[in-house]
Parts: C-alpha cells; structure tokens; sequence
C-alpha cells in the first residue's frame, strides 16, 4: 500500500484537535437506535457525522477505519448504552472513558488472565482526549445528570454473572462500564493519529443476564442528553 502521510496532510497524523483543515467529529455507534439518539440530541449536527457501524470491536474497527483512511476528523468519539458496575455507575447515568480497555483480548493461563500487554503482544489500553471528557462530564452534572469518568472495558462477550462481573473489576481497578465497541474505535482512531473519546449511557448493571431489566429507553435518552451537550463542550 502506497504511504501518502507525508504528502497529503489529511493523512499526515497531524490532524489533532487544533488544526484546522480537520474540522468534523466523527461520532461511532453500534445500532441505529444510539446513532437516531445522537442525532436527536445533536439539533444542530454541523461539523459533526453519526454513523451505526455494528455490534462488537472487530466491526466497530472496521468502519471506523474506512471512515477515517477517507476523511480528515478532528474527533473520533464510541458512544452508546452499556452495562455499569456496581458502585462505579447506576442505570440511567452516564460514564466517560477516561481509559479504554481491551478486557478480554488475551490468553487464559492456569493463573488466570494475561492481557495482550502482559503477553507482550501490544496494548489492552488506549488513552482518551482528555479535556473534554472532563468538560463534558461537568457539563453533564450541571445538566443533573449522574455522570462519572472512569474505565470503560470492551468486550467481545457481554457479562452474564456476577462472578465475570467481579472478575473483570478486579482485573481492571476503578472499572465503570462495559460495552463492546470501545477499543476498535480507539483502535482505529489511534492507527490515524486522531484522539479518541467514549460515551456510555448505562442500560443495565454489569452482572447476571435479565435483559427484561435492561432500561433501554432511559439510557437512549440520557445518550441523547449527552449528545446535545457536545457542540458547546468540543466547540
Ligand atoms: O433493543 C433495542 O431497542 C436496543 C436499542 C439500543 C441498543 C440495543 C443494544 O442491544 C445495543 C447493544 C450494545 O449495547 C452495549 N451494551 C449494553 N449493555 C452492555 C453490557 O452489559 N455489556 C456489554 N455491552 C453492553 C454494547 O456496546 C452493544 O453493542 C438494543
């Protein structure tokens, strides 16, 4: 494949959150029902491109990826509902990645999990834009929401008993939220030099499966909230 980064300045990996020429957010959903939620909350969606790319980190990476070998984006940001844990982030709040973890890419070994890190096969973490995770955060509990910034874990398999669930805390200190397209975003955006945020309305408790208690429409709507504070927060 032909490297045109240093020709063509949209690919030059320059393209931060300070330049320019690179003036779009690029907003990542998994279905159509978070990215219709983004948009609701984005009245006016200038500057900004909302796209559902699929279920889990594989597709979540994939589209992101095209996305951004096409267009220059100032802003990659994973949003969408999640399971929160206990203590960290109650149903019907909203959690910001301060970290974005790849929780269950590794190796079981008969002393329990190794990460790709530890097996020296890369990152399981990828950092986020800082700023304005805090701002929208504040902004967030200004607005009366219950809002935190924390780990959002991604996994392949969602949780479905409070052993996973007290395992994957214990493995990552502080732990928010899971959710399954995180780190394929970040992935992608940290392949092109563009920094990452993530967004996670909570749904359901990170736990035993009952999804008769998932609260869809709550955490839509509070995706939506968050949505609508993001011209202010990243302008
Ligand atoms: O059925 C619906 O109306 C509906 C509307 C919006 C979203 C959904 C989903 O099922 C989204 C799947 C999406 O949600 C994330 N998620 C939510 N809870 C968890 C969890 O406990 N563990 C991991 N992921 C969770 C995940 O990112 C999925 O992509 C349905």
């Amino acid at each position: 494949m032909q490297d045109h980064s240093q020709s063509d300045p949209a690919r030059s990996g320059n393209h931060n959150m300070q330049d320019p020429s690179a003036r779009r957010v690029l907003i990542v959903t998994a279905v159509e029902a978070e990215r219709d939620a983004v948009m609701r909350g984005l009245t006016n969606a200038d500057g900004f491109e909302v796209i559902a790319a699929g279920v889990g980190p594989a597709a979540a990476a994939a589209v992101t990826a095209s996305r951004l070998a096409r267009s220059a984006y100032r802003l990659v940001i994973s949003a969408g509902i999640a399971g929160g844990f206990d203590g960290r982030a109650e149903v019907g709040g909203v959690v910001i990645a301060d970290s974005i973890i790849a929780a269950d890419l590794g190796s079981e070994t008969v002393d329990g999990f190794a990460s790709v890190r530890e097996l020296g096969f890369g990152t399981d973490r990828l950092e986020t834009e800082n700023a304005a995770s805090n701002q929208l955060a504040e902004a967030l509990k200004r607005a009366g929401l219950p809002a935190s910034l924390g780990p959002i874990l991604t996994v392949s398999t969602t949780t479905g008993s409070a052993e996973r669930a007290a395992a994957l805390a214990a493995q990552v200190p502080g732990a928010a939220a899971e959710g399954m397209e995180g780190f394929g975003v970040a992935t992608a955006a940290a392949l092109a030099q563009v920094p990452v945020m993530e967004i996670r309305a909570i749904s359901n408790k990170v736990g035993p499966r009952d999804r008769s208690a998932w609260r869809i429409p709550e955490a839509l709507r509070q995706l939506e909230t968050a949505s609508s504070l993001l011209p202010e927060v990243l302008s």
